[in-house]
């Protein structure tokens, strides 16, 4: 154990435990999940943050490969009340920073307060609070990342085959389990580097343009969002967006996005559907919100601040959510969102074949 400390912008410098050593700085925020450590830490959606988890015991049940959502460890450090050895090594041999023995309930009570901030975080034998001052005057806000796409994208496409619709995943930072999820279901999936071209989509003719989750603010993902402007009236097209996948999307069609103060993130979030009132409980992970979206209808709403969590668009074919379906972690409720996805796709792509 050395020791380790975190800067915050608000001033403060908080002492803990070091368990996995190194320097770090990113937007410090908090999830309330109980369960999900693995999937939250290899989650490329908090990619240049650094997560407080507010539950206290982290690593409760070891940690397997089979439930990470991607290759690394993405958060560029991680905080707790208290982790597990399990965790710790795990982290030390990413080279991610850990400190425990925090009273996480004050850093998210600062954070639920003052707004995800900026904080600079040093871990090590010898390190002083200094050390920790200075990452987080070098610390820049989510927004100053223009091209955090290129830190999570995939290098190359990716072809699985399938005997259903035909889509094309634009890697922003995709969960791997979003791809699982369309996989399961037969779907023929191309996954595409961020920055892939309009020629390349449409080469491949597919019946489904789906913007993945992804870190940072989407006003920083211009090319899906020109992707998605050059699709979205293609009658034989479906466009489809988890997360950062919908706040392009809606910004796409003339809505707009925002900040929000300290997102949401956690595994029991609650989500009204508009058409049938059924709520049901969401896994969630986001800091930007769309406060306008544009030409599209809002169809479901967070039950606690009534931000959007789902549009659609009969006339476009457009389904998203601002949660994430795949519940990896999470509850199972809203896996259907994967099947009425196929299910517009399939739609689409059947008119083209009449029109063809
Ligand atoms: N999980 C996500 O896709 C996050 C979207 C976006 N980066 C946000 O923080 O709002």
């Amino acid at each position: 154990m050395s020791d380790a400390y975190i800067a915050l912008a608000d001033g403060r410098v908080v002492k803990g435990r070091g368990r996995a050593p190194g320097r770090a700085r990113g937007e410090l925020v908090f999830t309330t999940a109980y369960t999900g450590y693995e999937e939250s830490l290899t989650d490329p959606s908090y990619e240049e943050q650094v997560l407080t988890f507010s539950y206290p015991l982290i690593g409760n049940y070891g940690v397997r490969r089979e439930r990470f959502e991607s290759s690394r460890v993405h958060p560029r450090a991680a905080l707790a009340r208290e982790f597990t050895d399990d965790v710790a090594k795990w982290l030390s041999a990413e080279g991610v920073p850990a400190i425990d023995h925090l009273d996480t309930r004050d850093l998210v009570t600062t954070v639920r307060e003052e707004g995800a901030m900026k904080c600079g975080i040093a871990v090590g034998d010898d390190v002083t609070p200094e050390d920790a001052r200075e990452e987080l005057e070098k610390c820049e806000g989510m927004s100053d990342h223009t091209d955090i796409g290129s830190q999570v994208t995939v290098p190359e496409a990716r072809h699985y085959e399938g005997d259903g619709p035909t889509v094309a995943l634009i890697d922003c930072g995709a969960k791997g389990s979003i791809v699982s999820s369309l996989r399961e279901r037969g779907a023929d999936v191309h996954v595409l580097p961020y920055d892939a071209s309009e020629e390349t989509v449409a080469d491949i003719d597919p019946d489904v343009l789906f913007i993945s989750n992804g870190p940072g603010d989407p006003a920083n993902f211009g090319n899906a969002q020109s992707l998605v402007e050059a699709f979205v009236e293609d009658d034989n097209v479906a466009v489809a967006g988890i997360c950062l996948g919908q706040q392009i999307v809606a910004r796409a069609v003339g809505g707009d996005t925002e900040k929000m103060a300290f997102g949401h993130r956690g595994v029991n979030q609650p989500v009204r559907d508009l058409e049938s009132g059924q709520v049901v409980m969401t896994t969630q992970n986001h800091g930007y919100t769309v406060a306008d979206p544009g030409n599209l209808d809002v169809t479901q709403v967070n039950v606690n601040d009534d931000t959007a969590e789902g549009l659609a668009s009969e006339e476009l074919n457009v389904i998203t959510r601002q949660y994430h379906p795949e519940a990896n972690p999470g509850p199972n409720d809203s896996l259907g969102f994967f099947d009425d996805v196929l299910e517009l796709g399939e739609t689409a792509g059947k008119r083209r074949i009449i029109a063809d």
